[in-house]
């Protein structure tokens, strides 16, 4: 089957700093990919670059089998960037935001349909955020502006999603909420990568952690399960884990964080 992302020697240099130095990461369908490291390691900018809007400086990516030039099913994706930018400050209300989530599956000129009005409101409930629907994004908080941008996503019901940090900034309710969610999307098959620096409540979906340290690849398998106190609910990730005995490649990645 093709895979969904297929990156081999990425390259990234931005501001004449080599950003991502030869990257090989190939996604398939179904998996749930943690792309964990470091404030600056990179993780941003892989998963811009995999997605085709960070342009490569070496190697090739490929969606879905094709460079991202060339890629026309956008529908397929959809992408939870780290902050909401909504037009230049033109006041948009939650709905608006949400509905512009279903563009790629419209074709030009099709007035918006029944399938359309129901995605749209599913999303907004999966974020509860149905009652600010009327709202201007300008007046949530980061929290809820980070669930529209997820509603957003969802509005589009793509096979893959792909999330900067989509836990930053959102209270543990939220976080829990998403969880939900984004088991749903597992259940039903769907392929998400996301960018965490803690996994929370999002750790028991995840199949699998890429670990990027200073533009490369340090570690690519199976998941960090945290134990004993970091495991417990609502544990604030505030000491340090550099002097925890190393078992394997994945030991330290939270002492990155
Ligand atoms: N447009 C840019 N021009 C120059 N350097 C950039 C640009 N964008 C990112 N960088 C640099 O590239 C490096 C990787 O950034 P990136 O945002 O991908 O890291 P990250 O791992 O996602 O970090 P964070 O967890 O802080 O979001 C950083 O050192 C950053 O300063």
């Amino acid at each position: 089957m093709t895979a969904v992302f297929d990156m081999t020697g990425g390259q990234v240099t931005l501001d004449r700093r080599s950003v991502l130095r030869g990257v090989d990461l190939t996604i398939g369908a179904g998996e749930v990919v943690a792309v964990l490291g470091a404030n600056g390691s990179g993780k941003s900018t892989l998963i811009r670059a995999l997605l085709g809007l960070t342009p490569l400086s070496g190697g090739q990516t490929l969606l879905y089998g094709r460079p991202p030039a060339k890629f026309r099913q956008w529908w397929r994706i959809g992408y939870v960037p780290q902050r909401l930018q909504v037009g230049g400050g033109v006041p948009a209300t939650v709905r608006e935001v949400v509905t512009s989530g279903r563009i790629a599956r419209q074709r030009r000129l099709r007035p918006t349909t029944a399938a359309d009005r129901q995605a749209v409101e599913r999303a907004l409930e999966a974020v509860s955020l149905a009652d600010r629907a009327g709202d201007s994004v300008q007046n949530l908080s980061g929290g809820q502006q980070q669930r529209v941008l997820i509603a957003r996503a969802l509005a589009g019901e793509p096979d893959t999603y792909v999330m900067d940090e989509p836990t930053a900034g959102v209270d543990a309710g939220s976080q829990h909420l998403l969880a939900d969610t984004l088991s749903t999307l597992v259940r039903d098959g769907k392929t998400i990568v996301l960018v965490a620096h803690e996994l929370g409540p999002l750790e028991p979906i995840i199949t699998r952690g890429v670990l990027v340290r200073d533009g490369v690849i340090a570690h690519d398998g199976v998941p960090p399960r945290p134990e004993g106190e970091c495991a417990k609910p609502g544990h604030e990730h505030v000491h340090p884990h550099a002097e925890e005995p190393v078992a394997g490649p994945l030991a330290g990645w939270r002492a990155e964080a």
